[in-house]
């Protein structure tokens, strides 16, 4: 198991059930401090062209933002976007626009855009921004409205109304990109970040 070798607990800048899933399950000790940030004033105030930009922005300000308030910690900040051609979505509001997004989505292949940010005191220690592209299948809407009931609010905690590691699975066709990054936290990057700069044993 990664020995956590850091005198300085990680922290966990995201509400994210998943993301504080995924860091458990490899072993490591972090305390969670959910950012509450204001994502559309921090796209507009940074300009951000695109969604991979805008979740690389995101993850900076969360991390940023929880920084500030526990010096000497590290703070990991996430942030994850879908773009289909020129649409961008976020986590729907609402079963009705789980409906509407998924509509929007079946037949078409989007893309996840995941970011991570490091930040201790200020300093940005590591970032990363992966691409998943998944394609869906051109389900019925009969199927859409099996799909939700057995979702439930589910859909409504992603970015695509989905969780690609449970029944949402049915909607695709086809996958490509690395499993962590489609669920919104890309690991991998991250361990190997944390071996070469001592902060897990490796
Ligand atoms: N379990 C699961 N979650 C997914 C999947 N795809 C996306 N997500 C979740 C991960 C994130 O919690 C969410 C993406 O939204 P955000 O990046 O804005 O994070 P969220 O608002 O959940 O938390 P945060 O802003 O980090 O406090 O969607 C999936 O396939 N499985």
């Amino acid at each position: 198991m990664p020995l956590w070798l850091s005198r300085q607990p990680l922290v966990l800048a995201s509400k994210s059930d998943i993301r504080g899933k995924i860091l458990a399950a490899a072993g490591l000790r972090f305390e969670i401090r959910p950012a509450h940030i204001d994502e559309r004033a921090v796209e507009a105030e940074a300009g951000v062209s695109d969604a991979a930009a805008a979740a690389r922005v995101l993850a900076r300000a969360k991390a940023d933002a929880i920084a500030a308030t526990v010096p000497g910690r590290p703070v990991l900040g996430a942030d994850q976007t879908l773009a289909c051609g020129d649409m961008r979505l976020s986590k729907p509001v609402d079963a009705a626009a789980a409906a509407e997004q998924l509509r929007a989505l079946r037949g078409r292949t989007h893309e996840l855009h995941s970011a991570l940010a490091l930040v201790r005191d200020g300093t940005l220690l590591f970032s990363c921004i992966e691409t998943a592209r998944l394609t869906m299948r051109d389900f019925s809407d009969r199927f859409l409205e099996e799909y939700l009931d057995m979702a439930g609010n589910a859909a409504l905690t992603s970015v695509g109304a989905y969780q690609l590691e449970g029944i949402g699975i049915h909607l695709f066709e086809k996958v490509e990109g690395d499993y962590f990054t489609i669920l919104g936290l890309p690991l991998l990057q991250f361990l190997e970040y944390l071996r070469e700069h001592g902060f897990v044993d490796g």
